[in-house]
């Protein structure tokens, strides 16, 4: 890493997504040679292009690790009970580990009851409410993709989280809560901000690591952060010339920082690595008891 590492303020998350997909790689090799064969089923419901593009992603970094990924395209139109018969086939299947519905879905289908139809040892998005709860009283468990993933560049990065004071801008089921959570559990002290937060800088100012994850393009300026402190930047925005950008103004935040995530190549590939890790992980399960049954 040292070697590769040209710019040290940079939190590189493709680089880092590829070394655990490497390693990711070598234990579904293992698990082949025992004749199993991860796999890993996305549902897609409608014809939204972005979503289509993050799964088209999702199932060529599947492939890559040499997992078996399978895509369930549905109509729009879709009824919500046909969503749930797909699932609860996918859930008897036992060539699929892993289901992933993306969100969000059309609105007349009731996303949580989705979710409750995946079978928890199934639900490697982490979305399920089962393994929720485990996350939260710190059972192992899946834990949802992206707060995992942050996780997992603050440790490569050797970013130090017990004491350190987090603050996290954002409050959603599948990151901000979950994500402040993972943090407690090593033991930072956790603040929430939202959208009705008053005084949001004089919250982020205190802030050693900073995760921001509002969904509005370049938010987050100099003025917000405390100097050195470290930044994770959740946001997939598209600026003024329609180019990819996150929720923290990386340049004009960059120089004040310790390190930063740049958008793309931050969070995003580790999002993808993690669930690949969670399906794989469930794989193993299965594969351990089938070599106790002796199936
Ligand atoms: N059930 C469910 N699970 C999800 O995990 C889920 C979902 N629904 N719905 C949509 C969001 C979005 N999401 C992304 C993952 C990776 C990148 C990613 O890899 N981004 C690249 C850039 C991609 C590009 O260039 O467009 C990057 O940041 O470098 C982006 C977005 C997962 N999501």
């Amino acid at each position: 890493m040292e070697d590769i590492q040209v710019d040290k303020k940079l939190i590189d998350g493709k680089a880092i997504g590829t070394i655990i997909r490497e390693e990711i790689k070598e234990r579904v090799q293992k698990l082949q040679s025992k004749g199993c064969t991860p796999g890993l089923a996305v549902i897609i419901v409608g014809d939204d292009p972005a979503s289509h593009t993050y799964v088209k992603n999702k199932q060529k970094s599947s492939v890559e690790v040499g997992m078996k990924s399978e895509l369930i395209q549905l109509a729009a139109t879709v009824s919500e009970q046909e969503i749930l018969d797909c699932i609860a086939q996918l859930n008897d299947d036992d060539s699929i580990h892993g289901i992933l519905v993306q969100l969000p879905l059309p609105k007349h289908i009731d996303e949580n009851r989705v979710i409750l139809a995946i079978d928890p040892a199934k639900d490697v998005d982490g979305f399920h409410p089962v393994n929720v709860g485990k996350m939260m009283i710190g059972q192992s468990t899946y834990l949802s993709c992206t707060p995992y993933g942050i996780i997992k560049l603050l440790e490569r990065t050797n970013t130090q989280i017990k004491g350190k004071h987090a603050v996290i801008i954002g409050r959603s089921n599948i990151v901000g809560k979950p994500m402040g959570q993972l943090l407690l559990q090593r033991d930072a002290t956790v603040t929430y901000c939202h959208s009705r937060t008053k005084d949001l800088a004089h919250h982020t100012k205190q802030a050693d690591i900073l995760i921001v994850a509002i969904g509005m393009a370049k938010f987050i300026k100099k003025e917000h952060i405390k100097e050195g402190a470290v930044v994770i930047d959740v946001g997939m925005n598209r600026d003024e010339n329609g180019k990819l950008c996150g929720d923290v103004d990386f340049a004009d935040v960059k120089e004040k920082s310790s390190m930063i995530t740049p958008v793309p190549g931050g969070v995003g590939p580790m999002t993808i690595t993690m669930l690949l890790k969670n399906t794989l992980l469930s794989a193993e399960q299965v594969c351990d008891t089938d070599k106790h049954e002796d199936k």
